[in-house]
């Protein structure tokens, strides 16, 4: 079966300025629904790489192909209607109230104004704007975080395949960025959009990306799924970059079906009926953090220590109380660092 049209697709991009490469051979493709985070120190080269996609940054070679179609091939501003955008600085536009702000994509491309006002109602609501107050307010009015939601609403306004964003939280402190980071990451339109991000923020690159590129001085240091840049690090610049977060990382990285395996062989009794569990099973899909996160909420047991229930089946829980759960843990990390 022929594989699908990746959304994105870069083969080959450089760029120099004067005789400092920005960014030196770089290639990748992001499948659709994918979100790929480029992530690395300051100035490795990741704004500049962003900016290539949607033709503010004009390579010296390679190619950037979007479903499948030249950038090159079209106008770019054109190229930018169908491509949502957003930075840092937000870049809203001062006069324009937040819903003619959000309408100026779909106002460009020639929507019905019934639809932009249905749609741009929509995103507000769902980025906690509630449109009868903010609509009508102007950026001015607004703190830091809304004019983030608002910028982040625009980009998706009129729906495009494909988004940019460039250290979209990062003006941010740090409660109200994982909040809209965590919006954000719910939002049901992502489920079909494309999304390159960029970050310096390793926990924000582990919450949201599929992919991460770890970028140093311009090349790809290592391209991959997060799980793997952390467990099977390419180099010892990828491994010294995640160092400081090893734990924290690997306690949100690992799932509980990657431990499960690792638990000592258990008496059929100490499993339970979910009925009868205690507190709500957690799905194997829980990652280890979240289970140390109930632990610590859990009172002590009948048995005297704190317990967890994973699933296992429709009728069927396991306990894991920390000393079994972290043992298991550090088993999983051993077995994934080493697996081929
Ligand atoms: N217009 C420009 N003219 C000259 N040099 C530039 C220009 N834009 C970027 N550079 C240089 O290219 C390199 C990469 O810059 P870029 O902004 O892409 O890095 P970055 O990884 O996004 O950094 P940061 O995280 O600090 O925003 C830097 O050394 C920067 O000084």
């Amino acid at each position: 079966m022929p594989t699908p049209e990746p959304a994105i697709e870069v083969r080959n991009l450089t760029k120099r300025y004067g005789s400092h490469t920005a960014v030196q051979d770089v290639s990748f493709r992001v499948e659709a629904g994918e979100t790929l985070v480029l992530l690395g120190p300051s100035g490795c080269g990741k704004t500049t790489l962003l900016r290539m996609l949607n033709r503010l940054v004009e390579p010296d070679s390679g190619v950037v192909l979007i479903n499948g179609q030249h950038v090159r091939s079209q106008p770019p501003e054109l190229l930018r209607r169908g491509i949502g955008y957003v930075i840092q600085q937000v870049g809203l536009l001062p006069h324009y109230t937040v819903a003619e702000n959000v309408a100026v994509v779909p106002q460009l491309l020639g929507y019905a104004p019934a639809i932009i006002a249905a749609r741009t109602a929509e995103l507000l609501n769902r980025l906690h704007l509630p449109p009868e107050r903010f609509a009508g307010q102007c950026p001015s009015q607004l703190s830091g975080g809304q004019q983030q939601r608002v910028g982040l609403a625009r980009a998706l306004a009129a729906d495009p395949p494909v988004v940019l964003l460039d250290e979209p939280f990062g003006a941010l402190d740090p409660i109200t960025r994982a909040s809209i980071r965590r919006e954000f990451r719910e939002l049901p339109e992502l489920r079909r959009t494309t999304v390159v991000l960029v970050t310096h923020d390793v926990t924000e690159a582990f919450e949201l990306a599929d992919q991460i590129l770890l970028l140093d001085a311009g090349r790809v240091q290592q391209l991959g799924p997060p799980r793997e840049l952390l467990l099977r690090p390419a180099n010892d610049f990828v491994r010294r970059f995640f160092a400081a977060e090893q734990l924290a990382l690997q306690l949100r990285a690992l799932r509980l079906t990657d431990v499960l395996t690792e638990l000592p062989a258990a008496d059929e009794k100490q499993f339970v009926s979910t009925i009868e569990s205690t507190s709500s099973p957690l799905p194997p899909t829980a990652s280890v953090q979240e289970a140390l996160e109930q632990l610590s909420n859990t009172s002590t047991s009948a048995a005297g220590e704190p317990t967890v229930w994973v699933q296992l089946s429709e009728s069927t829980a396991r306990p894991l109380t920390y000393a079994t759960l972290m043992a298991a843990f550090g088993r999983a990390v051993r077995r994934l660092a080493t697996e081929a």
